[in-house]
């Protein structure tokens, strides 16, 4: 053993130097922080300017022009400060007539969003007819519904057919489809009678003098809406009014058909609330959540879930004859044939209830609303409905998709209600790719415009509906006369329009001017209660009259008590 070898003490790390080497730890960390974000950064920079040149090179090859920028009040990153604005003026009722009006009038009929630091469009606010078409229908392909849409859905909706694109959308758009035929329309008119008289009944007695207390028109409306259109697609009418009458002690308890939808409405306006909000957020929707938004939508999926069980029992006891005739065929049996899973039964179901009940009760809400505030307009409606088809004892023709259809005047009442009220006021779309708009760019605004890729084009429906130039000064007005002679075009766009165009406007049509042509065969006066306010704007997913439809009715001489 070498007697040289110094056994030396082994090193003894103080607490001072341990505490430095975590310390220069924690700097050469940081530092690698710093480095990987600024690459990150560096590299994000790098591909914004690079896709600014080639979008540049795009639109300059496309031949478009510069569209007016619209000013962002508060320049903060992720369009924090836009959506800010949008909800505080949502919360304050002022969207319509103020913040997006302003926009318009600021700016013009198509301007641009741009991000506060780059520069870099991020969207196109547009009220242009020709700009309308091509996102619809002619450019349909390029482009989609937003993510965030969908995803501001769930968990009310999951994706399906009003909420997806692409195969997806294409599927169950096929399937549900084939469900919306004539023949079934005037078959869904039929049985709506029933459904009709117990809305009378839900009114109550008329007073010696033939007038019906002050009645809120809108709750009826929703019932209505959703009794007649699960008797439509599901064969089996959701009876939600029906359950009320016997709530309310209207009808005795025997005739109570059990409704396994009862009190959805409800809850589906609970959770719709929840979506309206997040919506509004865009993609910050995620900010508005909680635990009682997820436990109302569990509840209504337990609510469909139930009811969808009882269409296919009953759909099961069908006998052949019946399954034969097609009539009575129902959207279930249609998604079952197509290997439809019970879950995605329910979920499609939830889409079309919640596409077609608040629309539809929301349209005759506002179509009443606007009749009971323009007498002249109601004496004309009802004078015209009555030359077709008589009075409510005296039957001239049957009420059918032709029938309706032909009644001028009706249609013309319904679509100046759907010009001024469109169920969906705003339609957002999503680039695909780099693409054109026809209309909107240079001083005039009559060259094309670029989009980029990922940005989304607003359109603003009910704006579009109200533009002066387009239809006259008195385009803010309820004027069904406006109808005579003018043909629809993308100036008019309530349901959409193009391969995505609403599924249910031939059934709603035909179900909207039913239940207004019985109601003004029934009642000869409409007029608003006192001190409502019938013309609240809310917009939540749909554009409803935000304080109900008060109104109380006049009984006809001639027509039943
Ligand atoms: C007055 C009543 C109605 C109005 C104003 C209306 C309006 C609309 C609008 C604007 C869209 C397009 C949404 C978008 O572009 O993303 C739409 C789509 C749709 N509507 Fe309606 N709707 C009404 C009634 C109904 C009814 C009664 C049903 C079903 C029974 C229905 C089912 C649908 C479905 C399934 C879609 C999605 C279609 C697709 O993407 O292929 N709607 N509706």
């Amino acid at each position: 053993m070498n007697s040289s070898v110094v056994n030396l003490p082994s090193p003894v790390i103080t607490p001072p130097i341990l505490s430095q080497v975590k310390d220069e730890i924690w700097l050469r960390a940081g530092q690698w922080c710093l480095v990987a974000l600024t690459l990150i950064y560096a590299n994000r920079i790098a591909r914004t300017i690079f896709r600014k040149y080639t979008f540049s090179r795009f639109s300059k090859a496309s031949g478009c022009l510069p569209v007016p920028i619209a000013a962002n009040p508060f320049p903060l990153p992720w369009s924090v400060g836009r959506k800010y604005e949008v909800y505080k003026a949502s919360v304050a009722g002022d969207l319509f007539e103020g913040h997006f009006l302003r926009k318009y009038t600021k700016y013009g009929n198509t301007h641009a969003i741009v991000s506060p630091i780059m520069g870099t469009q991020k969207g196109i606010n547009t009220v242009e007819p020709e700009n309308i078409k091509a996102v619809l229908a002619t450019r349909f392909d390029d482009y989609k519904r937003p993510a965030f849409r969908s995803l501001a859905a769930e968990p009310m909706l999951l994706p399906g057919l009003f909420t997806t694109d692409g195969p997806l959308w294409a599927h169950w758009r096929a399937m549900v489809k084939p469900q919306f035929t004539r023949r079934r329309f005037d078959q869904n008119i039929a049985d709506s009678e029933r459904h009709m008289q117990l809305v009378f009944t839900a009114f109550g007695q008329p007073k010696e003098n033939g007038w019906t207390d002050d009645v809120d028109l809108l709750d009826h409306l929703y019932r209505l809406a959703m009794d007649t259109a699960t008797q439509f697609l599901f064969g089996a009418a959701a009876e939600t009014q029906t359950a009320a009458l016997v709530r309310a002690g209207k009808i005795p308890a025997e005739s109570y058909v059990k409704s396994l939808l009862d009190g959805f409405d409800d809850k589906f306006f609970e959770a719709a609330s929840y979506v309206g909000h997040r919506i509004k957020l865009s993609n910050m929707y995620w900010v508005y959540d909680g635990l009682a938004y997820r436990r109302v939508c569990r509840e209504l999926y337990a609510m469909v879930d139930v009811y969808i069980t009882d269409v296919r029992r009953r759909s099961a006891a069908r006998t052949e004859a019946e399954k034969e005739d097609g009539m009575h065929s129902n959207m279930v049996e249609e998604m079952e044939a197509q290997g439809a899973s019970q879950r995605d039964m329910v979920n499609q179901t939830m889409h079309l209830l919640v596409a077609g009940m608040d629309t539809s009760a929301a349209a005759l809400g506002w179509t009443f609303s606007m009749l009971a505030a323009h007498p002249e307009e109601y004496r004309k409606l009802r004078q015209a409905v009555m030359e077709k088809f008589g009075t409510e004892t005296n039957r001239l023709e049957p009420f059918n998709l032709e029938t309706l259809k032909s009644c001028e005047y009706l249609q013309w009442v319904i679509q100046e209600t759907l010009r001024l009220f469109p169920a969906g006021p705003i339609n957002v779309r999503e680039a695909v790719r780099d693409t054109v708009l026809p209309v909107g760019g240079g001083p005039d605004g009559k060259g094309p415009v670029a989009v980029r890729k990922g940005a989304r084009v607003q359109i603003g429906t009910y704006y579009t509906h109200r533009r002066k130039d387009l239809w006259g000064e008195d385009a803010d007005e309820f004027r069904p006369d406006r109808w005579r002679g003018r043909r629809k075009g993308w100036d008019f766009t309530p349901f959409s329009g193009g391969p995505q165009v609403c599924v249910g406007q031939g059934y709603s049509i035909t179900q909207i001017s039913y239940t207004i042509a019985k109601f003004a065969l029934r009642f000869d006066e409409l007029e608003p209660s006192p001190g409502s306010n019938n013309a609240r704007r809310k917009w939540m997913t749909v554009l409803t009259p935000g304080d109900g439809v008060k109104v109380r009715m006049h009984l006809a001489p001639e027509a039943t008590p």
